[in-house]
């Protein structure tokens, strides 16, 4: 069977600057799901025009800049990531050609092959956070598999989070002894239900 080697991170995006390439219906989408993830996302829009949604968008969020002009390498400048979403695919390339130079990653909407990162499908219950991938073969099934986990998953386990959250806290003594610790309370959870009492 294929593996699929990327390896996920999450990243604090109110402490990076993303710069989106293209204000069509994936610059939106790509910079919509960066705000559902953080709304204190710092991301600049360079374009030659932006839909509605962002101009919306723009007005709503303080820290999202929308810039009205031709990508040019200066744009790059004190960026940390770089999504390419243009309809051009040429451009997209020198945009992944510029970034690469300055070794800025980039993610390239229309190359998969140029990406140094993918976004993921994303589940959300407070604190938890699933993100999916599915190797970038099919985009609708990381979108669905988001649905049927979303439901799946109690909102209850946030306060299970929380809790623990407050357990570790208190948690006296060496690391081991509190890894030791924290396995006893959830082994629970993983133990098969024949065993449980
Ligand atoms: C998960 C999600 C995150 C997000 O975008 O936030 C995401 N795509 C989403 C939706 C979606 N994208 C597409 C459709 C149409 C149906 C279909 O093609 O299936 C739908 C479904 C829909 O919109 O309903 C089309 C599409 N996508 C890519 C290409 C280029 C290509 O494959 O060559 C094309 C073809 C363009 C064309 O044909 O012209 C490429 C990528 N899309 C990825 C992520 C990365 C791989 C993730 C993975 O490893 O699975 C990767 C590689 C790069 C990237 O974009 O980062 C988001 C789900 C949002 C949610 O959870 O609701
Ligand atoms: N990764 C994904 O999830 C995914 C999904 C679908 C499509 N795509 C690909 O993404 C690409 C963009 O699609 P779209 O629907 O957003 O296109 P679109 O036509 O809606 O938007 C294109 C945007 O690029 C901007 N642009 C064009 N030339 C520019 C320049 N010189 N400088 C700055 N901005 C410029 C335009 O102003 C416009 O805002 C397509 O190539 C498409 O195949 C990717």
């Amino acid at each position: 069977m294929e593996e699929n080697q990327l390896f996920p991170v999450f990243f604090k995006l109110h402490r990076l600057h993303v710069l989106v390439v293209g204000g069509g219906n994936i610059g939106l989408e790509k910079t919509q799901a960066m705000l559902q993830n953080c709304p204190q996302s710092n991301i600049t829009v360079v374009a030659l025009d932006f839909l509605p949604d962002l101009l919306e968008i723009a007005q709503q969020y303080p820290n999202i800049t929308l810039i009205q002009k031709s990508f040019s390498c200066g744009d790059l400048l004190g960026k940390d990531l770089v999504i390419a979403a243009t309809n051009k695919r040429e451009l997209n390339y020198c945009i992944w050609e510029k970034a690469k130079g300055i070794k800025v990653l980039i993610n390239v909407a229309d190359t998969p092959d140029l990406c140094d990162f993918y976004l993921g499908s994303v589940v959300q219950k407070g604190n938890l956070k699933i993100a999916i991938s599915t190797n970038g073969k099919s985009p609708t099934i990381a979108k669905r598999l988001k649905q049927v986990l979303q439901e799946a998953i109690p909102d209850t386990l946030d306060e299970v989070l929380s809790k623990l959250y407050v357990i570790r806290d208190r948690l006296k003594g060496d690391f081991t002894s509190k890894v030791k610790k924290l396995n006893s309370i959830t082994d629970v959870l993983v133990r098969p239900e024949s065993e449980s009492v």
